[in-house]
C-alpha cells in the first residue's frame, strides 16, 4: 500500500480531510469482463495514462489517496470500488459476484485496517460489490442485478444494523451495477440516464449522499434525467465539487447550471470495460 498524495495538496481545500483509495491499472487490464456491451480493444498504456490523470484530479482537489497493492493477475482490479464498502469506522470486504474478481479483495483489507477501519466480510453464498451500493441519508441501497444477490445484501444489513442502517434492495436489469445507473449531486438529486435506469420513481425523491443520516431538505432534490450515460455518474469531491467523465458535456453543463463545480477526466479505456468514474476510487473517512 502506498501513500501517492502529493505534498501540496491544498490544505484549505474542502475536500482536504478526506481520503481515498485506489489501484493502479494491471498489465491484463484489457482482458477485464464485459456484460451489457460489445468488446473493444483497450490500450493499455492510455489507460494508465488516464488513470494518472484520474488521480491528480483527486489530488488538484484536495484529496489524498492511497494506492492499493496491485493484484495484476486480476484484470478488473482498477475498479476498486467493487471490494469494499465503508460505513462509519467499518469496512465490510465484498465477496464480488464476478468470481474473477475475487482475489482482488485481500489487498484491500490491509488499506482499510491501515487506514484505522474495523473489518467485516461479506461471506458465501452472498455477493456484493461496491458498485451497487448507493448510501444516503440513514439508508443504503443495494442494486440486485446480477453481481450483488440477496443473501449479500442481507449480511451488508446485518453488518450495518448496529450503525441503524435502513438497507433497500434495487432490481435492476440494463447496466453492470446500481452505481451505473444513477449516482446523485451534492444537493441530493439523484441523476440517471433514463434509458439506463428501471424505475426512474425509485429516485423520486433523491437523496442525501453524504451519508450523514440528515436529509438534503434541497426543495428541487428528486429525480434528474441527463442526456448522456456518463452523465449518470458522478463521484463527490466534497462542497459543490464532482468528478465526472469528459464524455458527458451536456451533463456536465447541466450540474454548472445548478451550482456544481465540475472537474472532467478523459475515462475513455475504462468505459469500454464497463467502468466508470466512481468505481476507480473508495472514498474514506478522513
Ligand atoms: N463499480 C463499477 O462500476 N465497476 C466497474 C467494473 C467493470 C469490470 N469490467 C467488471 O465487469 O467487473
Amino acid at each position: 500500500m502506498t501513500d501517492t498524495s502529493p505534498a501540496s495538496a491544498d490544505p484549505t481545500s474542502p475536500g482536504e480531510r478526506h481520503l481515498a483509495l485506489v489501484r493502479r491499472p494491471g498489465p491484463r487490464l484489457a482482458e477485464g469482463l464485459i456484460t451489457h456491451i460489445d468488446r473493444q480493444p483497450v490500450d493499455v498504456e492510455r489507460a494508465q495514462r488516464q488513470w494518472e490523470a484520474y488521480v491528480d484530479a483527486l489530488h488538484a482537489n484536495g484529496w489524498r489517496t492511497v494506492e492499493v497493492a496491485p493484484a495484476d493477475d486480476c484484470a478488473d482490479a482498477v475498479f476498486v470500488e467493487d471490494t469494499v464498502v465503508v460505513h462509519g469506522d467499518l469496512a465490510v470486504l465484498t465477496r464480488p459476484g464476478a468470481p474473477s474478481r475475487r482475489a482482488e479483495v485481500d489487498a484491500v483489507e490491509e488499506a482499510v485496517v491501515a487506514a484505522g477501519y474495523r473489518v467485516a466480510r461479506i461471506e458465501a453464498p452472498g455477493t456484493l460489490e461496491g458498485g451497487d451500493v448507493l448510501k444516503f441519508g440513514g439508508t443504503v441501497w443495494v442494486g440486485l442485478g446480477g453481481r450483488s444477490n440477496e443473501e449479500g445484501m442481507r449480511q451488508l444489513a446485518a453488518h450495518l444494523e448496529p450503525a441503524g442502517v435502513q438497507v433497500v434492495g434495487v432490481p435492476f436489469s440494463r447496466v453492470l451495477h446500481l452505481k451505473s445507473g444513477v449516482t446523485a449531486l451534492p444537493d441530493g438529486t439523484v441523476v440517471g440516464h433514463e434509458p439506463l435506469v428501471d424505475d426512474p420513481a425509485v429516485w423520486a425523491g433523491g437523496a442525501d449522499p453524504a451519508g450523514d443520516g440528515v436529509g438534503t431538505g434541497h426543495a428541487d432534490a428528486g429525480f434528474l434525467p441527463v442526456p448522456e450515460e456518463s452523465g449518470a455518474h458522478v463521484v463527490l469531491l466534497g462542497g459543490d465539487r464532482v468528478l465526472m467523465a469528459a464524455d458527458a458535456p451536456r451533463s456536465a453543463q447541466m450540474f454548472r447550471d445548478r451550482g456544481c463545480t465540475v472537474t472532467e477526466v478523459d475515462i475513455s479505456e475504462f468505459i469500454k470495460l464497463e467502468g466508470c468514474v466512481t468505481c476507480l476510487s473508495v472514498r474514506l473517512r478522513g
